[in-house]
């Protein structure tokens, strides 16, 4: 039903929506407008919805709006940044494995589904702007019986992505619109595209760290002493009080600024030979929030990453 209304409603497959609001999969497609640019909305891989952003230097993003997930920022002229597995599977029920998946309410290991259940929800669009002609939109995420068999608090959620010529920002605001507090961890699990011999991280020296590597239940407490981490086998460590910006080198000749404000934690993953058909090809630096955010009802708690590339 949902693939239908939305093929219909688009008609061309491509339209812009400036005033397009709570745009969910399977609804409201019919109030697509043409008139502004830098925003539209597309069918996806397995029919899902998509948004497709394009600055006027020619840098572009997608967005699914199932699990709130970009797939795609291309800089003009250049390469994707990111990378999605090729084991991704695009069907609405399991979580786009690539882009940039939310971990929230758990980062997990924990008592719920690893990593949470952001990444497989629907997200709507409730805002989108072209101020100086660079695309804005804004998404939301909200409680419903599904999250709340496995969390059962009312939440509002809303992640705002902008794409400029050379950078994608993206804000993340988590309010807690519930009666009584509660807490959560979170992070966005960024997959950059690499070559994993070549590819390496700066400004994470003196982090304490957790390395996750064998027992993810057990992390083993150290410190970082290198200046320039790579990914030479199995890779799964979080580093606490991380620098509000680190460099990747991807290994293909790109320099990425992963600035942040309030992500004050980060997470090397690449799973190495668990993945032989694609670990060469990314790795994941992830802006992570690994203790507890507390909030009390009516309290709201916001991050900014900013990716950008000289
Ligand atoms: O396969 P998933 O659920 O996307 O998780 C991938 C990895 O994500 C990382 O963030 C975790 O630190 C790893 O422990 C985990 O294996």
């Amino acid at each position: 039903m949902a693939m239908v209304s939305i093929s219909m409603a688009i008609g061309v497959n491509t339209a812009t929506f400036p005033s397009l609001k709570r745009c969910r999969r399977g609804m409201a497609f019919a109030s697509l407008s043409t008139k502004a640019s830098g925003v539209r909305v597309t069918e996806g891989e397995g029919n899902l919805p998509k948004l497709v952003l394009t600055s006027p230097a020619g840098s572009e993003a997608e967005i699914y709006l199932f699990g709130g997930c970009i797939t795609s920022w291309k800089v003009p002229g250049g390469r994707d940044l990111l990378f999605v597995r090729p084991d991704a599977v695009f069907n609405g029920k399991k979580p786009i494995s690539g882009g940039v998946p939310h971990c929230f309410p758990q980062f997990g290991p924990g008592p719920i589904q690893q990593h949470g259940f952001a990444r497989n929800m629907d997200w709507a669009v409730v805002d989108s702007e072209n101020p100086e002609g660079n695309p804005i939109v804004t998404l939301e995420l909200k409680d419903d019986p599904y999250s709340r068999a496995m969390w059962d608090f009312s939440f509002h959620a809303l992640f705002k992505v902008t794409l400029n010529a050379k950078s994608l920002s993206t804000e993340l605001t988590v309010k807690n619109t519930d009666k009584i507090a509660f807490s959560f961890s979170t992070a966005l699990h960024t997959y950059f595209r690499a070559s994993v011999s070549g590819a390496s991280v700066k400004g994470l020296k003196g982090c304490k760290t957790l390395n996750k590597d064998p027992d993810p239940k057990n992390p083993v407490e150290g410190k970082e002493e290198r200046d320039v981490v790579t990914f030479p086998g199995f890779v799964d460590c979080v580093y606490l009080d991380a620098s509000s910006e680190l460099q990747l080198d991807n290994g293909l000749g790109d320099l990425v600024s992963i600035k942040n404000t309030n992500w004050s934690d980060a997470v090397l993953w690449n799973p190495y030979l668990q993945m032989q058909a694609c670990y060469k090809d990314f790795v994941c630096v992830e802006n992570a929030k690994i203790g507890s955010v507390q909030l009390e009802p009516e309290q709201t708690w916001t991050a900014v990453q900013h990716l950008s590339i000289g």
